[in-house]
């Protein structure tokens, strides 16, 4: 099966250009979708809730600020960009008495829609706009001159337009300059949640704690475990990233490429991948989204717990005082948003 990707030539920008945008949530991806529209010469506004502590960040960079329901009522295009156990109580209450015939409604990632946590009415468009990395990047590419590629999904096309707009959306925020894929609601939410949970963040920060744990537990240096475990990991990762696994392979010596190839197996075993298949399973059958919207719902204590532990693992102090070192490594997070 053969995907359809979509570069600039194939999005027209006055399309976006020619609507009224609410960003509602200006964090990781809000601030970069609200930033990049605006240099591309869209009229948009932010929402958010009543004392919320990113307005100043938002009017600082001369975004205009109103409460939800001001931004959903005022704008013919909604992005929802607070976080996904946020959304159905924010579209309950605030977006779904502005919506009007016509209206767009988009994501940025498929949560809510793909688990029937929001049902938009039948007389507007909904589409997704889902760049496929970390909203901080998604905004450094864009003002580098490149772009974080991106997926798009329509589940409903009221106005026979609502692809058009969501590929003038993604030009607006850098996605057409990378390719931006054309998929579903189902396909994105059920590949980012695996991706994000096995292999990409919960799978590489398991393994590169469990490479730490088992060489500092040998006695080795801490500062020697950083390096190997997680620093390096960014040099090797670049490698494939540019050129795929065989880039790296070419790059390393023999010795590691040996090791890679005989070892690397015996870590990720057949009783690893069928872990992840059960992973998987609970995304498509739905009890991971049930899990995380009941642990929302009871005030997200066992995640703060986790989050807590995960915090107070010796790499975090090891690797602080080591980046410390390193002017050029330490990008505070808090540097657009
Ligand atoms: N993080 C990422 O890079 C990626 C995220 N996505 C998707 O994008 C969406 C947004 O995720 P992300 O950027 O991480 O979200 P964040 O957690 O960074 O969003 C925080 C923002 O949402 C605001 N917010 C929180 N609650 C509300 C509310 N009730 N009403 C309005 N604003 C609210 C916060 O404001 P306040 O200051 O008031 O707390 C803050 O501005 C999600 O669907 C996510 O899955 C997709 C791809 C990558
Ligand atoms: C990999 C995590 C992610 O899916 C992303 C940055 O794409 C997210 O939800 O933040
Ligand atoms: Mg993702
Ligand atoms: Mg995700």
């Amino acid at each position: 099966m053969s995907v359809e990707i979509f570069y600039d030539d194939d999005a027209d920008l006055s399309v976006i250009q020619g609507r009224k945008v609410a960003v509602i949530g200006y964090g990781s991806q809000g601030h970069a979708h609200a930033l990049s529209l605006r240099d591309s010469g869209v009229d948009v506004r932010i929402g958010l809730r009543e004392g919320s502590k990113s307005a100043a960040k938002a009017e600082e960079e001369g975004l205009r600020v109103l409460t939800n329901a001001e931004a959903a009522a005022e704008a013919d295009v909604i992005m929802i960009l607070a976080p996904d156990t946020a959304q159905r109580h924010i579209y309950a209450q605030d977006i779904a008495p502005n919506l009007k015939d016509g209206d767009a409604l988009f994501f940025g990632h498929g949560f809510n829609i793909r688990y029937g946590l929001i049902e938009a009415p039948s007389n507007v468009d909904v589409a997704m706009v889902a760049p496929k990395g970390p909203g901080h990047l998604v905004r450094r590419q864009f003002v580098d001159g490149k772009g974080v590629p991106a997926l798009i999904a329509i589940e409903q096309d009221a106005t026979g337009n609502a692809q058009a707009l969501a590929l003038a959306y993604a030009k607006g925020i850098g996605g057409t300059r990378a390719g931006v894929i054309k998929t579903t609601f189902k396909e994105e939410t059920e590949t980012d949640l695996f991706g994000e949970q096995a292999v990409l963040c919960g799978g590489a920060s398991a393994l590169v704690q469990a490479g730490f744990e088992v060489l500092t537990e040998a006695g080795y240096a801490p500062e020697v475990a950083y390096f190997e475990c997680l620093h390096e990991l960014k040099l090797i990762v670049d490698l494939m990233y540019e050129g795929g696994i065989a880039r790296m392979r070419y790059s390393i010596s023999d010795t590691a490429e040996f090791g890679d190839l005989t070892r690397g197996p015996r870590v990720i075993t057949p009783a690893v991948k069928e872990e992840m298949r059960k992973i998987l399973g609970e995304i498509q059958d739905g009890t991971f989204a049930t899990e995380w919207v009941n642990e929302d719902d009871a005030g997200r204590g066992n995640y703060k717990k986790l989050q807590q532990e995960g915090e107070q693992h010796p790499i975090e102090e090891v690797g602080k005082k080591l980046r410390g070192l390193m002017s050029w490594v330490d990008r505070p997070i808090t540097e657009t948003a």
